[in-house]
């Protein structure tokens, strides 16, 4: 008997906002490529993430949340990363939340069948159900008519219905040599990792609505011996919101800074000594130039 071949293609993993595509996109390539908040919209870009075993290697591609078109340039930058992330790839992974299907998820879904790609479902967060005889109705329910080549129940969260996911996805694509070495585990820099570090404690530490007028520039990355030494820059886009970045005395800056340093110094393993500032950048999330200067092309 042959040894099965090696089986390798691209994923893209879409979905409406919040339903668990960061999470499950590190759980599977046990690695943080990409942060995770309790807020919708929190990816902002599309990144990889390089899932290699014996049997074959899935390259996973994060999108921003599909989500109703803003009017501001950064959601059509969001949007049509979102959107970009489903050419070149051999299958679209469409996430759900277990037990819901709603407009945004029939959004999601119509984007992804539009492409003619292969499709499965992700049924994410299965640990929220507490009577799990409820499952299968749902997964007849959303999956009927709708061409998934197969459904998955998954929690990223709890580590549930992942290898079976893993199978499943490498049976779905061709036999190939590697894409990427074996050892690469995505295909962004080690600065673009700080600042969405930094980004993530933004989204967890600040209010409602702010976060989504904060970016992160990383102004300098310097290996010195042990250490990491890091001078980032948080924009924001009135002096009001500079005010509540830093707080009362500089407490709500130091919280963030300190909880950055820590998730940072977690992920490359090393001393890390974070220098932060901020500045008012008006109205950069609607200002194509300011999108490129941080990053957003
Ligand atoms: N209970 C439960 N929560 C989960 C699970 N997976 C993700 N979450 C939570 O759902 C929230 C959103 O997760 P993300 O991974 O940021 O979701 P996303 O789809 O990438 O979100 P966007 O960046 O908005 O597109 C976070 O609070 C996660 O901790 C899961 O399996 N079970």
């Amino acid at each position: 008997m042959n040894e099965p071949a090696f089986r390798a293609g691209l994923v893209a993993v879409i979905g409406r906002p919040n339903v668990g595509k960061s999470t499950l996109v590190n759980r599977m390539v046990g690695y943080k490529v990409s942060i995770v908040s309790p807020k919708a919209q929190t990816t902002r870009h599309r990144i990889l993430g390089i899932d290699t075993g014996e049997a074959g290697q899935i390259v996973f591609v994060d999108t921003p949340g599909l989500h109703a078109e803003g009017k501001r340039a950064i959601n059509r930058y969001m949007n049509r990363a979102a959107r970009g992330a489903l050419a070149d790839v051999e299958l679209g992974a469409l996430v759900i939340e277990a037990g819901q299907w709603r407009e945004a998820d029939e959004a999601a879904f119509a984007t992804l069948e539009k492409t003619g790609l292969p499709r499965v479902l992700i049924i994410n967060k299965v640990d929220r159900i507490r009577d799990k005889t409820e499952l299968l109705p749902f997964i007849a329910k959303v999956s009927e008519g709708r061409g998934f080549a197969a459904v998955f129940p998954v929690s990223a969260e709890k580590g549930a219905g992942l290898d079976d996911l893993r199978r499943g996805l490498l049976d779905l694509l061709p036999a190939s040599e590697p894409l990427f070495g074996e050892d690469e585990i995505t295909d962004r820099s080690e600065r673009f990792l700080v600042a969405e570090l930094i980004r993530e404690q933004l989204m967890r530490q600040l209010g409602a609505e702010l976060p989504y007028a904060t970016a992160v520039v990383i102004d300098s990355f310097k290996t010195e011996g042990k250490l990491l030494r890091i001078a980032a820059t948080i924009y924001v886009e009135r002096s009001g919101q500079k005010a509540i970045v830093i707080g009362a005395g500089g407490t709500r800056m130091r919280a963030i800074g300190q909880a950055a340093r820590i998730a940072i110094e977690r992920q490359f393993e090393r001393k890390v000594f974070l220098e932060l500032w901020c500045k008012v950048r008006e109205s950069w999330s609607d200002d194509e130039a300011a999108l490129r200067g941080f990053g957003y092309e």
